[in-house]
């Protein structure tokens, strides 16, 4: 199967390089031309805790593709994911069978695609795996995580056990879900809860998690998210939602990592959070719901993402 990973950032470098390492033909796609002259000319730079090593993974300006792909997982940033999939159909990349995956952290993805795709060609996947940039063609990996996949319309297929297992052999721990929009707002959740406060705060996940009173801090967040879910036929659990934000804290989880947000704060560029906590008070004003919690963070990302320019 002939992979492109569109948009090759930090994520995207990390998903990128694990496909290439276990045997995949995998293109790294993206418009940054630093990046992908530095990627082509010595390899994908990788940073680990103990050791720094290329890997030779083959990528390109978006402006030279000139091939089509059977599968191609975006992983831009939310806002930029349908500039790059229009851009992708204009390079006619994007075949009459092409399968179209994104692990975008954020909700109302699915919807958005569908405009460009059919649901039956769209797969829906959280992550856990994290990454950062460190320059140009150079990515910083910590930790584990995982992948969680299904079609956008809920339909098992033989293309969704083709990607898990692909997964699987580049040790990616994919798992094929039940229930992708459970696993899209467990996972907003906690981006929503981590990513802002820990950008706030300036802290690594594991230093937010040393704070002594962090579950009485949460808390009201977490209770708006399940709120507004409810009301859009999502049930999502008080506990587990906690304990999947505690199972990030160690340092052999996510401890180590600024989350992206922080990330695209030191950056100077914009963040997602209209797509964490600006969507959960978006749908929350459509239920009559109050998100005073999920409003003020997002209020305050704003205004750093101001500071930045
Ligand atoms: N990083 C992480 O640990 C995790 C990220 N995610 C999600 O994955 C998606 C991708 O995030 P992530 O990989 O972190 O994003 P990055 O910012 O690392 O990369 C996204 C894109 O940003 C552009 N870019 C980044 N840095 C620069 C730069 N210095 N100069 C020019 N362009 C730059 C590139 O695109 P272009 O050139 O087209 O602008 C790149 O493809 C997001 O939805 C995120 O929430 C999910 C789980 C974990
Ligand atoms: C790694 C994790 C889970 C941290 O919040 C993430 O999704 C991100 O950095 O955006």
């Amino acid at each position: 199967m002939k992979i492109a990973v569109a948009g090759a950032g930090a994520l995207g470098g990390r998903v990128g390089i694990q496909l290439h390492e276990s045997g995949v033909d995998v293109t790294l796609i993206d418009k940054w031309e630093e990046h992908v002259n530095a990627i082509n000319e010595k390899g994908m730079e990788v940073h680990t805790e103990d050791k720094v090593y290329q890997v030779p993974v083959k990528a390109k300006l978006l402006e030279d593709i000139d091939e089509s792909y059977d599968l191609i997982i975006i992983l831009t940033k939310a806002m930029y994911a349908e500039d790059m999939l229009q851009a992708l159909y204009e390079k006619n990349s994007i075949h009459a069978e092409t399968a179209i995956l994104t692990m975008m952290n954020g909700l109302g993805h699915g919807d958005r695609l569908a405009k460009y795709v059919s649901k039956d060609r769209i797969y829906l996947a959280v992550t856990m795996w994290t990454a950062g940039l460190k320059g140009p063609g150079q990515i910083v990996l910590t930790g584990s995580g995982g992948i969680q996949i299904q079609r956008a319309d809920g339909i098992a297929s033989k293309m969704t056990e083709e990607i898990n297992d692909i997964f699987n052999t580049a040790n990616l721990n994919s798992i094929i879900s039940r229930d992708v929009q459970h696993s899209i707002w467990a996972k907003a959740t906690l981006n929503s809860v981590l990513n802002p406060l820990c950008s706030i705060l300036d802290k690594r996940i594991g230093e937010f998690a040393a704070y002594g009173a962090v579950i009485e801090m949460i808390t009201p967040i977490i209770e708006e998210i399940i709120e507004v879910a409810g009301a859009r036929g999502v049930n999502l659990d008080f506990d587990a939602s906690l304990e999947k934000i505690k199972a990030a804290f160690p340092d052999s989880a996510a401890g180590l990592h600024y989350p992206s947000m922080h990330q695209d704060l030191a950056k100077g560029v914009q963040t997602e959070v209209d797509y964490l906590n600006g969507k959960i008070s978006e749908y929350g004003k459509e239920y009559g719901i109050k998100t005073p919690n999920n409003d003020m963070i997002t209020h305050l990302i704003h205004q750093l993402e101001m500071k930045n320019h």
